[in-house]
């Protein structure tokens, strides 16, 4: 067989819509929109050196042939059982090393190419050393605790010595390229190289995976989460390569019904499948909810310190309402990790039972903007960091316990409006004159709910009314912890916003500051328009609409022919 053996797998960008910093504290949840831009990653092999993987057109599942049924028993920790058929007899012609190389594709290939060489030894495990001076730390630390659990799972089943074989024969040749949809990266300067002006239209004219200037660290992101969308993406393509998940594809009707019921039992199923739906869709949310732990692991140790997750959370599952893991769940993985490439055989089944998915204890519940209404974005031109505002809120709410806490409580229950309010207008979409009542609200203006104004019209004012009142309560936070949360500059132009007839409200996404804006609004061409006219227009800060809006889904498997420019970015 000489032709070579893809595996395409894309993850969301995320857009925290309710429950920035209090997403952190388990108690409270946080409402995650993914977005329909995303982060490519696709991996390539020799079909030679994945014997045990069937070749299979570009795109489709790609099961290894030695996989049980699914009616077969699944291992301790839920995956699939990697059961293999004696190593074959060409181990031999392989050295006890390998290389991998991953390319970021939009950036300059030299620069942006990392090399790997991989070895196996049978006490250690598998060692991942970088070749050459450029560094990835995201990319490095997921390919070395990727490799890491591929190959304790499979050290599970066929022993070490033979489990370093089997690594090194399907890792053999690997060549990885990560590609991002332009809205994770500022295209301004592309849309003035282009005399485009900064409107959505134009963003959608430039070239898919348009090549960047200059490398990854300098260049402006968006804030849709490109490194838990990358490593998401990436822990994802090696399993599935490597033959350890089966990932729903993204022509597969099931991927969205996953996306609603995939989580961790026993805390959170709302399924009301039937039972055998309900089995066949476990066995194959296990693999993603094997994803899930290792992305959030590797992503963790890539950032040096445990988050919320609800960014990796997003790029599994898709939108949903996230309470986030006990991070106590990490703390002896990432105690014992750093990002340390070897593996001695207890820390492997400390990797093992850390990243079960029956330990993880975070919640996603079942969540989707109402059709007819849409996420507009835009990227806002100023820097803000939000590690250090994480930290200054942090410690105003350490030092002031009992307002902090009454504040957390309101704002709590504001987010809990919101997504109540949303969930009863989605809840009305197959009523007959839902499309049409939305049309006429979006000509006639979304006002706060009035006295005896009931029905669609009175649920759109309630999702104004709680939109306005998480941002006033975001804004008390500000005046509180003297973090600018929501500054005084994004106040003037969000509310400029919602004052256009159609714009239901928005708010400042996640940790806030002068980064972003997000405006929830009734999708109509009007509408979209009036609001561009406002970005554009705006002098006090320069602010560039993104392409994307809200998209249910999260990680999934691609065909090469179906993503836009994709073919081509590869081919570059
Ligand atoms: N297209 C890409 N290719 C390779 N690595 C990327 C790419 N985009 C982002 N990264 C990695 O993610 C890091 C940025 O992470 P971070 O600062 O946390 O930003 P974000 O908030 O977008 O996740 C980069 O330094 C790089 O290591
Ligand atoms: C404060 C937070 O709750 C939300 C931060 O959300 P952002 O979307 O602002 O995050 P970045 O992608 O890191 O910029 C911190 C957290 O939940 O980890």
């Amino acid at each position: 067989m000489s032709s070579n053996h893809t595996t395409i797998v894309s993850a969301p960008g995320k857009v925290l819509l309710a429950g920035g910093y209090l997403v952190l504290d388990r108690s409270y949840s946080g409402l995650v929109v993914a977005t329909s831009s995303r982060f490519y990653t696709s991996i390539t092999s020799p079909s030679s050196s994945s014997p045990l993987i069937s070749p299979s057109p570009l795109g489709s599942s790609v099961l290894p042939t030695a996989l049980p049924s699914s009616s077969s028993a699944q291992s301790s920790n839920g995956t699939q059982s990697l059961t293999l058929s004696a190593t074959s007899s060409d181990e031999t012609q392989h050295s006890s090393s390998c290389e991998i190389s991953v390319r970021a594709g939009q950036f300059s290939c030299q620069e942006s190419t990392w090399t790997y060489s991989l070895s196996f030894d049978d006490d250690k495990g598998v060692q991942v050393e970088a070749i050459g001076e450029g560094k990835n730390k995201f990319i490095e630390i997921t390919l070395t605790q990727t490799l890491r659990y591929v190959r304790a799972r499979l050290a599970q089943d066929i022993g070490s010595v033979q489990a370093g074989k089997e690594l090194r024969k399907r890792s053999r040749g690997i060549q990885v390229v990560v590609l991002a949809d332009n809205d994770f990266y500022s295209q301004r300067e592309q849309l003035s190289e282009s005399r485009l002006p900064p409107r959505i239209s134009s963003l959608a004219s430039l070239r898919p995976f348009h090549p960047l200037p200059r490398p990854i660290h300098k260049t402006n992101k968006t804030g849709l989460g490109s490194s838990a969308a990358l490593v998401t993406s990436l822990v994802a393509g090696l399993l599935q390569h490597l033959g350890v998940i089966s990932i729903p594809s993204s022509s597969s009707s099931q991927s969205e019904t996953l996306h609603h019921t995939s989580s961790p039992p026993p805390t959170q199923s709302t399924s009301t499948t039937s039972q055998s739906e309900t089995l066949y869709i476990s066995s194959i949310s296990f693999g993603l909810d094997i994803v899930h732990s290792l992305a959030q692991f590797a992503h963790c140790l890539a950032q040096g310190k445990v988050g919320s997750g609800f960014d990796v959370s997003s790029a599994v599952y898709g939108t949903h309402i996230y309470r986030r893991f006990s991070p106590s769940i990490l703390s002896q993985l990432m105690n014992s990790s750093s990002s340390s490439s070897s593996v001695s055989s207890s820390s492997s089944s400390l990797l093992i039972s850390s990243l079960d998915p029956i330990e993880w204890d975070q919640q996603i519940s079942p969540f989707r903007l109402p059709s007819g209404l849409r996420l507009m974005l835009a990227d806002v031109d100023a820097g803000t960091d939000t590690p250090s505002f994480v930290g200054r809120v942090l410690k105003w709410r350490e030092a002031e316990r009992d307002p902090a806490n009454d504040l957390w409580g309101r704002l709590d229950q504001a987010n809990r409006c919101l997504e109540d309010v949303l969930s009863r207008i989605a809840g009305r979409e197959s009523a007959s004159d839902y499309m049409r009542e939305l049309e006429q609200a979006s000509r006639n203006g979304v006002g706060e709910k009035e006295e005896g104004s009931d029905g669609l019209v009175g649920l759109l004012g309630d999702a104004k009314t709680a939109l306005n009142e998480i941002r006033r309560l975001l804004r008390e936070m500000s005046d509180a912890s003297q973090v600018p949360i929501e500054p005084p500059e994004q106040t003037r132009l969000l509310d400029a916003c919602s004052a256009c007839s159609g714009v239901i409200g928005g708010g400042v996404p996640g940790a806030g500051g002068y980064d972003a804006i997000f405006l929830l609004v009734i999708d109509q061409p009007g509408v979209i328009q009036a609001v561009e006219d406002i970005w554009a227009s705006w002098t006090e800060m320069s602010v560039c609409p993104l392409l994307a809006s809200q998209s249910d889904g999260g990680l999934r498997l691609e065909s090469l022919e179906a993503v836009r420019g994709l073919k081509e970015a590869l081919e570059r």
